[in-house]
């Protein structure tokens, strides 16, 4: 929590103030039932009319003072609480941003989502209410036992025999209750996990007919999240009724022994309507006290799961050596290279060695998880070998500052993102400085500018999230434009090229052969077609290197190469149109 308690210090001067200001709200709480009671014994039986004015006037303005102390303190506590909470979120957003894909594999979208959105918003209502209740609660006790005490001693029995019972029973309620706090948020992670993943799929789903399917999928995880939050509510539920029963108890004893002290002359009429008055108040300061608790291990909860996020070291640690590397000059090495993507998995690369000498254009071929994107996922530095190196220009890439490494390439996804805006905006993404001449002759050279500029409004056009409004093909090749308007040295292209018919291909591959900049191209790719004319092929089976060699080469002296592309023939896919 140490990382979290950082963002209240900026505040103290407002909690203080918060907290201060609570001190006048409850003053009229607990001098009221006194002056009241000395209304009733003494100047009612006296008639004395100057006195309950003056008496009366006293108490207007204490109620004026307690007022504003209530107003001004919810105001710091609630400004306090908002500013905490807008600084968190900031700081969660930032270190989020930069976390790598193993950290984001770790914490899990929907969690980190909800962590954010509900556990945030859970601490800032906390906060808020604990400021006002944390000085209250004791003042509110303490003072109000002083007054009783004050009034009658032989009614302060009363609370010898309520509170040990009150204190036990919420004991008892927030004992059971606190373990469900974790659990109700850990199911709201599982449901925010199926929402988003429901509505990002919804096209398959409705392509698929598993509407109900997902309904079911929902319904289930809802009914989860309500059963839990039910089991909660009904045990802090508990909280109130036993408490009333308790008050009503201690009124019915007090009645009881005052009546009797009236009837002896031991106590005044007035004495018991404000003892009754302090009991309602004394045990209400204790029902205060087990909500702080209850908040507080609710607060816990949430502050414990965005401390987790502020705290936690990114898997990917950008160096401090000042490597001299900004593009790459000779070439990309991997050196005895493995990798698995969890502690003790299975590994998902082994033993991999090639080397790339710079201005090669190579492709990387391979059955499904044969670990063809994971090799990309690796050169971005998005995870760090298991064991083994990769080299840019000789130098190991966990020593050349995140920045400069990612700069220097230029990737294209097999399931990229676009951003809504305008084409334009979405090709400048890939280089602010870019002017509109080099974003036509990018948008050109990816093959793109053709169906741009069929468009009502060209590069100005608007589209939606996550490139709605057009097709799979054109998305590539805005990807694809995006990447290149960054001029890399190296141009990493991961299936990228899947939708584009293979005319449309061969014109991207022959545009990526003509580039104005020296340009290591690394391919990955389904097709046979899209990498046959390479200076060089990878083969990769099962995580494994299976071959390197051109086309010709493999194709005579590979066998996995050999049944790709066999098995290609036959659908058509390994012979290039053009
Ligand atoms: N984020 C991940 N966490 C755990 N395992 C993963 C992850 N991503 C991939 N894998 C595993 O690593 C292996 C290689 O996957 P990879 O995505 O690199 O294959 P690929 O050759 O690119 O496949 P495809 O052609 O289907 O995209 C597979 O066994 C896969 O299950």
């Amino acid at each position: 929590m140490k990382e979290l308690l950082k963002y209240i210090k900026p505040y103290k001067k407002e909690i203080l103030l918060a907290v201060s200001l609570v001190f006048l709200e409850v003053i009229a709480e607990v001098t009221m039932p006194k002056l009241m009671s000395k209304i009733v014994n003494i100047y009612l039986p006296e008639k004395n009319m100057n006195k309950i004015i003056q008496m009366g006037l006293i108490m207007i303005l204490i109620t004026v003072i307690s007022s504003a102390g209530g107003i001004l303190s919810t105001w710091f506590a609630s400004k306090v609480s908002q500013w905490f909470c807008a600084d968190v979120k900031e700081a969660a957003y930032k270190k989020i941003m930069g976390f790598s894909a193993g950290n984001i594999d770790h914490f899990t979208t929907p969690s980190l989502i909800t962590r954010l959105t509900s556990d945030i918003n859970t601490l800032q209502t906390i906060i808020q209410t604990f400021l006002r209740l944390v000085v209250r609660a004791p003042i509110l006790f303490l003072g109000s036992i002083f007054f009783a005490v004050t009034i009658n001693k032989e009614l302060t029995m009363v609370f010898v025999v309520i509170f040990p019972i009150l204190v036990i029973a919420l004991a008892v309620i927030i004992i059971k209750s606190i373990p469900m706090f974790s659990q109700i948020q850990l199911r709201l992670d599982k449901l925010n996990g199926i929402l988003r993943e429901s509505l990002i799929g919804a096209r398959v789903i409705r392509a698929f007919v598993r509407e109900d399917y997902e309904n079911e999928k929902f319904q289930g995880a809802n009914k989860e999240y309500m059963d839990i939050s039910v089991k909660a509510n009904r045990r802090t539920g508990l909280v109130m009724p036993v408490m009333m029963f308790l008050i009503n108890t201690a009124i019915i004893m007090i009645l009881w022994i005052g009546g009797n002290g009236v009837y002896k002359g031991s106590i005044q009429v007035g004495d018991i309507i404000a003892f009754i008055t302090y009991s309602f108040q004394i045990l209400f300061s204790l029902l205060l006290v087990a909500f702080l608790l209850m908040m507080t291990s609710r607060a816990k909860v949430s502050g414990t799961r965005l401390n987790e996020i502020l705290t936690r070291e990114e898997s990917i640690n950008s160096t401090d050596k000042s490597s001299e590397y900004t593009e790459l000059q000779n070439g990309i090495e991997f050196e005895k290279v493995y990798f698995s993507y969890k502690k003790d998995d299975k590994e998902s690369l082994k033993d991999i060695n090639f080397y790339i000498k710079s201005g090669e254009s190579v492709g990387i071929i391979g059955s499904t998880g044969s670990g063809k994107t994971t090799v990309i996922s690796l050169l971005m530095r998005y995870y760090d070998v298991s064991k083994g190196s990769i080299k840019f220009d000789g130098t190991d890439i966990r020593e050349i500052p995140l920045e400069r490494l990612r700069g220097s390439i230029g990737l294209v996804r097999q399931q990229d993102t676009l951003l809504a805006g305008t084409i334009e905006e979405n090709i400048r993404f890939g280089n602010e400085k870019a002017n509109f001449e080099d974003i036509k002759k990018a948008a050109g050279a990816a093959q793109a500018e053709e169906f741009i500029e069929k468009m009502p409004e060209k590069y100005q056009t608007r589209i939606g999230q996550k490139g709605a409004g057009l097709s799979g093909g054109q998305k590539q090749r805005i990807y694809i434009a995006r990447a290149l308007i960054k001029k890399p040295s190296v141009l990493l292209l991961d299936d990228s090229s899947s939708a584009l018919d293979m005319k449309t291909e061969a014109r991207l591959q022959n545009e990526l052969n003509h580039l104005d900049f020296k340009c290591t191209k690394i391919i990955v790719a389904q097709r046979i077609s899209s990498v046959r004319e390479l200076d060089k092929i990878i083969v990769l089976e099962k995580g494994k290197i299976a071959g390197i060699g051109t086309h010709d080469e493999l194709l005579h002296s590979n066998t996995v190469y050999r049944e790709i592309y066999d098995s290609q023939i036959e659908t058509g896919k390994g012979e290039n149109n053009e």
